[in-house]
């Protein structure tokens, strides 16, 4: 609000962010001296209690009770410094997130409203359930039966913040709240229920941060849990009786292979390897059967890899997913391994159980060891100068170039697990399990194109090896090619040396296509970036003058990026915003205009375009899943993080994967750690014609291939059919109206992002 406003409409806003609260210096909030020191006090005692008590935690209301005291302040007036005082002060107990409000405002007619304890995340029209919620779904009735359970459950015993809390009494907890399948970080249910039934919950394991707090912290997260208890078993897993080992597959790089394998040959005993079918954590993570078909595709290659080594790989299903940790430890009982190793993964869900697992084995005198693998550089390890993660790329990625070049073991790849001995054949125990059966689908989650997909998306390292050629040395291969190059002009060259442009260019084949072996874990990104960096004379970063190679590995950087916010801000992995003042966005949830951009006819060829390229092959370029998200953002002003854009990107997409996916729609909704700033709002009719940066579809053979009801239209026509062909033509092309008009949609989603929580 402008400084000439102030004495007509009377605002006080609060940001929970320091720098946007400075930018908002022109609001403005009328307070008396003694108002003002009456509520410093206030806030001063309340902030030394919460401290010591966690008061937040067990007395909610008094919250109320502070709004209460800011709603009467607002009445009286005060001079603009000590008002800015005041701001500091709520602004800093806010940052210290000892105050559990994510921000709150007192509005034009002085009613407090504190945001997401009092306005609720989705407001707006809402005609129905979204269609993938009414969708018939196999597990709708579980999950909302174990819902119901799991909250009455939680509201009756919450667990109490207690400073000894044993290890034991954390994996009961564990069981109590992943007993619900619907967890965490699925997609469909509303912020609130998802805190509620999250294992990530407040009052979950003692030292947790508040998941609203904003500050960021590698500290008390739940991979520091699970780091912490791996430290505490470091003796046992020294001591550990001699026995098989167990390398529980992820299907994420092999590091914890190589050490399994080594483990196993000093105490002359075999490895055996296991994958766990996990439905209840496919659906918690918004999983689409595509992904899973791929994953049991890549497990049934391995599997043959691996029996040439005499190694055993067997699946089991587990259900419900509470049970996994429990079913893991009997496993080893049944097969006398002494040892377990596996992957690191960085979802919320993942570290506790494995947090659970490390206990669990302890207690039946075996040891459990998670290695970093999936990402090149583990969380934790880059640090800003205060020590705390970075929220923004640049600077991180710089960081990482440095990381990286002092840290030669950062890039080496793992070996290949060594042969069991020939003995394990003839094992009484362990010879059937070379025999079992894999399954070749999940129920209820059968690919209905796994054909198709299976094309397009070979199995396996050497399909990954193969990709990997074609991108960085133009080798040619057997993949699909055509169906992603709809560009008449084909390089000669290998893409790497035009990805500084192809990476804008959905008509071409400019990119590696290497997402859906990255996300799977079918090939390392250290293998990758290796090559790469060799090609490159040795060079990761050129300092700014990028080529194509170094700005490719800017790019698998982005991974790690990612995973390192996940790690360091879990909330998000709840389905909330970075950004927490950006949840009080209102938004609106129009039926008919999300089936059109799910289905691909929105009467914007390039977004319909990308989202019929990611129905048909389960991929999108890069630049269209920028143009599509941000559509559904800014245009339709569809929250993302209820069901429909973050979760049905899940479900289509070859390369799902939790952190790159939530961490891209962030991006594009402005509500991310490194996000595009609101005011920059995509026109996705020039997008397809001109970018920033370059053309991304200069002769529309992108935007031909994939809706062909255009495919006569040439020049702008093509890229904007409704406003430059007269009625007439347009109607004969059998090709849908703007469903929105993009310009009244700017100006609407300029206002809401601006002053969040206003209409
Ligand atoms: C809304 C949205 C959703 C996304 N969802 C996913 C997802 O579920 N899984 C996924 O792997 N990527 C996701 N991305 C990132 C990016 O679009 C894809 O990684 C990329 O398009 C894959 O194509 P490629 O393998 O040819 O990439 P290349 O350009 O060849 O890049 C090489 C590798 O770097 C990584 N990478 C590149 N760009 C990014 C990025 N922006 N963020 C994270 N990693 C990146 C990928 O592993 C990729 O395979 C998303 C981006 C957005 C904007």
């Amino acid at each position: 609000m402008a400084r000439r406003d102030r004495d007509r409409d009377k605002q006080f806003f609060v940001e929970t962010d320091p720098k946007n609260a400075r930018q908002d210096r022109d609001t403005n909030f009328y307070v008396s001296a003694d108002i003002l020191s009456m509520l410093y006090t206030v806030l001063v005692t309340i902030t030394a209690l919460d401290n010591k008590y966690k008061l937040s935690h067990k007395v909610p209301g008094w919250k109320f009770a502070l709004l209460n005291v800011a709603k009467r302040c607002h009445d009286a007036t005060m001079p603009g410094e000590e008002n800015l005082l005041l701001r500091k002060l709520v602004v800093r107990s806010l940052v210290w997130g000892k105050l559990s409000m994510r921000n709150y405002v007192i509005n034009k007619s002085g009613i407090p409203r504190c945001f997401g304890d009092i306005m609720p995340a989705t407001r707006g029209k809402r005609k129905e359930r979204s269609p993938i919620e009414s969708e018939k779904d196999p597990h709708k009735e579980e999950a909302s039966n174990a819902q119901k359970s799991s909250r009455s459950e939680s509201e009756k015993k919450a667990p109490k913040l207690n400073q000894e809390e044993s290890e034991k009494g954390r994996a009961k907890r564990y069981e109590r709240v992943s007993n619900n399948t619907n967890n965490t970080s699925h997609p469909r249910l509303g912020v609130k229920a998802r805190e509620k039934q999250g294992m990530y919950n407040k009052n979950a394991q003692k030292g947790e941060p508040d998941p609203t707090a904003i500050g960021g912290s590698f500290e008390g997260t739940p991979l520091d849990e699970l780091e912490k208890v791996m430290k505490k078993s470091e003796v046992e897993f020294k001591k550990a009786k001699n026995g098989n080992v167990l390398m529980w597959i992820r299907n994420k790089d092999f590091r914890a292979f190589e050490r399994a394998s080594q483990a196993a040959k000093s105490m002359g005993t075999h490895v055996i390897a296991l994958h766990v079918i996990s439905p209840g954590d496919y659906k918690s993570h918004g999983r689409g059967a595509r992904r899973i078909d791929f994953m049991m595709r890549n497990v049934k290659e391995l599997r043959s890899e691996l029996k040439e080594k005499n190694i055993p790989l067997v699946v089991r299903t587990i259900t419900p997913r509470k049970t996994v940790p429990k079913e893991i430890i009997s496993f080893c009982d049944e097969f006398n391994i002494t040892k377990i190793y596996a992957n690191i993964e960085y979802e919320v869900d993942e570290l506790r159980r494995d947090a659970v697992v490390v206990h669990l084995a302890r207690e039946s005198g075996k040891a459990a060891f998670f290695v970093h693998d999936c990402i090149i550089v583990p969380p934790g390890m880059l640090l800003t100068k205060e020590g705390k993660p970075y929220s923004v790329y640049g600077p991180w990625f710089k960081k990482w170039v440095e990381t990286v070049n002092e840290n030669d073991n950062l890039l080496e790849t793992s070996e290949d697990p060594e042969a069991n001995d020939e003995s394990v054949r003839k094992d009484k125990s362990l010879h059937s399990l070379f025999e079992e059966e894999i399954p070749s689908e999940v129920e209820g989650y059968e690919c209905a194109d796994a054909e198709k997909m299976a094309q397009l998306w070979p199995a396996g390292y050497h399909s990954a090896r193969e990709s990997l050629g074609r991108f960085l040395e133009g080798k040619k291969g057997k993949e699909a090619d055509d169906i992603f190059q709809s560009s008449k002009v084909k390089e000669k060259k290998a893409a790497v040396e035009n990805y500084p442009e192809g990476r804008n260019r959905p008509d071409v084949d400019g990119t590696s296509r290497l997402s859906p072996y990255l996300a799977a874990g079918v090939i390392s990104p250290r293998e990758v970036v290796q090559k790469a960096r060799k090609m490159n004379k040795g060079s990761i970063s050129q300092g700014g003058k990028e080529n194509g190679f170094s700005n490719w590995i800017s790019e698998v950087a982005w991974r790690d990026f990612y995973a390192h916010v996940i790690v360091a801000w879990p909330r998000v992995v709840m389905g909330r915003a970075y950004n927490l003042a950006m949840e009080s966005v209102c938004w609106e949830y129009e039926e008919d205009q999300v089936k059109a951009w799910k289905e691909g006819n929105t009467g914007y060829p390039i977004v319909d375009a990308a989202m019929r390229q990611m129905r048909e092959t389960g991929f999108m370029h890069n630049r269209c899943r920028m143009i599509t998200a941000m559509f559904l953002v800014k245009d339709l002003m569809v929250d993302w993080k209820n069901e429909v854009g973050e979760a049905y990107f899940m479900q289509h997409l070859m390369d799902a994967d939790f952190a790159s996916n939530n961490g891209g729609w962030q991006w594009s909704a402005s509500t991310g750690t490194d996000p595009q700033p609101y005011f920059r709002i995509f026109n996705p009719f020039s997008q397809s014609e001109k970018s920033a940066q370059s053309y991304s579809d200069p002769d529309g053979a992108y935007i031909k291939r994939w809706v062909p009801e255009l495919k006569s239209l040439s020049g702008k026509a093509l890229h904007d059919p409704f406003h430059k062909l007269d009625k007439a033509s347009f109607k004969k092309l059998g090709y849908p109206e703007p469903i929105v008009d993009h310009n009244e949609a700017r100006k609407r989603a300029l206002r809401r992002f601006k002053t969040p929580g206003e209409k």
